[in-house]
């Protein structure tokens, strides 16, 4: 798989070339197997090789891995981990679950809970962004899946982007289409992806878009043509 460039840097983890390459295969024989090390929380599963230092975070919270306080949660600390882990250099996220990368921020957390719940539910949103944009492991989404609203702000949040094709799948910042305005931290956000004027009209109409369409607004560099990647 191949990934285009950024403009991000400073860490010592980020490779010499700005064009960087991931292999995720098989491992081949016992002393690659030796080199894996596997954590899981419940929404949450870690896999690192640390003879590549690619790690894979794996989202797996049926039914849509939604950006609930647990999840929030689980997921800053298994990034925190592998911050502190020197033999990880990047990380991909990605999802379990057929069909979804994740469904954004969990609907039930913003109805009906106290004022203390719904403050501690918004500082980890917050929290996992400030996380994963200030990571200094290079970050990668591999979007096996719909990815809407908060699901698309967390894939623009990652160094680079790889979305499988499937007409089912949209990604965007759609908060116009349920009635919400996007936070304007989503919005800059997909600024520093996608430029101005491409955001404007997108989060104007609250816009999905497909992985094709997706690719020519220069969301990403490459999109993957199975179905799971
Ligand atoms: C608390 C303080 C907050 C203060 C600040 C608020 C300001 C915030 C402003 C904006 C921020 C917005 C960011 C967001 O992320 S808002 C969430 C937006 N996300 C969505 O609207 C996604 C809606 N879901 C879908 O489009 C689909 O479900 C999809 C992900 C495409 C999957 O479709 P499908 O496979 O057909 O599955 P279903 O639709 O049948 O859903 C299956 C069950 O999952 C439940 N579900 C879906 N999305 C969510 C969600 N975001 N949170 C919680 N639960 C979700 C759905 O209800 C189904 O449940 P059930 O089987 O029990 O009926």
């Amino acid at each position: 798989m191949g990934f285009g460039t950024v403009s991000r840097g400073g860490s010592s983890r980020w490779p010499d070339q700005r064009l960087c390459t991931v292999e995720m295969g098989p491992p081949c024989h016992t002393s690659c197997l030796s080199r894996r090390k596997s954590s899981s929380s419940p929404k949450i599963k870690v896999d690192l090789d640390s003879s590549t230092g690619i790690a894979v975070m794996k989202f797996q919270s049926p039914p849509v891995n939604s950006l609930s306080l647990d999840f929030l949660t689980e997921f800053c600390i298994s990034l925190e981990k592998l911050e502190m882990d020197r033999s990880c250099r990047g990380v991909v996220v990605t999802s379990a679950l057929p069909k979804i990368f994740s469904a954004g921020l969990d609907i039930m957390e913003m109805y009906g809970k106290s004022p203390e719940r719904c403050g501690e539910f918004w500082k980890a949103v917050q929290e996992m962004w400030l996380k994963l944009y200030g990571s200094n492991m290079v970050t990668i989404a591999a979007i096996n899946g719909s990815s809407p609203a908060g699901g698309c702000l967390m894939a623009l949040t990652c160094d680079y982007r790889i979305m499988a094709e499937n007409p089912r799948y949209g990604i965007g910042l759609n908060e116009t289409q349920l009635g919400i305005v996007a936070p304007f931290w989503f919005k800059d956000t997909m600024v520093n992806t996608v430029g101005h004027r491409t955001t404007e009209l997108a989060l104007e109409l609250g816009l999905l878009y497909s992985a094709p369409d997706a690719l020519r607004l220069a969301w990403w560099t490459s999109w993957c043509r199975r179905t799971r990647c």
